[in-house]
């Protein structure tokens, strides 16, 4: 049966890459930011590449807006994605490259077309349409991997610690232009993050990895008073 409390659901999910044996189990809340951290190498980028389907699960399930996409190619999973290098094509414009997000083959009507201006508007870019990633600061290229996130409208986000090359200042206002973007679209946001200020400030839920599993799971409140994992500790004080 289809919950909607759960925008998604990992039941025995098991991966084995190299040496490193991975098992998520984990049922998270529709329309939160979920922060998932943990310390290098503990599986951050693993499950997140789960949800995205780059990785795929040699047992178990996973349920992204009530539908089991355990076998469904990543192009066809409700999710966006917005990673640390932002994918852009450097051969294509800004435009374009939005257009991709909406249609693969850019067959765009007139409404995709206002689409993407009005989507470059929202994230302070209007009038980019035409300039090529490589004339962008990359403040303003990680703006346009939102914008792209923005136009293909799916249910679920995910961020690979989508601000750790941006400067400090700019962290925190590409943090407030994700948050704004979430309290728009209702979204749900699963955000890789190494920075415990960050997850204070953005998140509602909390996912702590160890060795490739979730040993910590919980609303944001507790998740950050929890006294009782060292490593999770260790982490909130780093
Ligand atoms: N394709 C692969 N082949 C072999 N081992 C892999 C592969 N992908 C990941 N691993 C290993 O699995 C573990 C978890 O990797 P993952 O990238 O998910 O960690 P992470 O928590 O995102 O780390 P970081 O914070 O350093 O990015 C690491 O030990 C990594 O070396």
């Amino acid at each position: 049966m289809v919950d909607s409390k759960f925008a998604i659901e990992m039941q025995r999910v098991g991966l084995q890459l190299g040496n490193q044996n991975f098992q998520f189990d984990c049922r998270l809340p529709t329309g939160a930011v979920i922060a998932v951290t943990g310390a290098s190498g503990a599986g951050k980028s693993t499950f997140l590449n789960l949800l995205a389907g780059f990785d795929t699960a040699l047992k178990g399930r996973i349920l992204i807006a009530g539908k089991d996409v355990t076998e469904v190619y990543p192009a066809q999973r409700p999710v966006s994605l917005v990673f640390q290098d932002n994918n852009l094509f450097a051969h294509l414009d800004i435009f374009t490259n939005i257009g991709l997000g909406i249609n693969p083959s850019l067959k765009l009507t007139t409404a995709n077309c206002r689409t993407i201006s009005s989507s470059l508007e929202k994230v302070g870019l209007a009038g980019f349409e035409r300039r090529m990633p490589g004339t962008l600061s990359g403040g303003e290229r990680q703006r346009v991997a939102f914008a792209r996130a923005l136009v293909r409208n799916r249910p679920v986000l995910l961020l690979d610690e989508p601000f750790a090359a941006l400067d400090p200042g700019l962290r925190n206002g590409m943090a407030a232009l994700l948050l704004d973007m979430h309290r728009e679209t209702g979204n749900t946001v699963v955000v890789v993050s190494h920075d415990p200020d960050e997850v204070k400030r953005i998140a509602d839920f909390g996912l702590f990895l160890e060795d490739g599993r979730i040993v910590v799971a919980a609303p944001i409140d507790e998740f950050l008073g929890r006294a009782d994992h060292p490593g999770l500790t260790q982490f909130l004080r780093s």
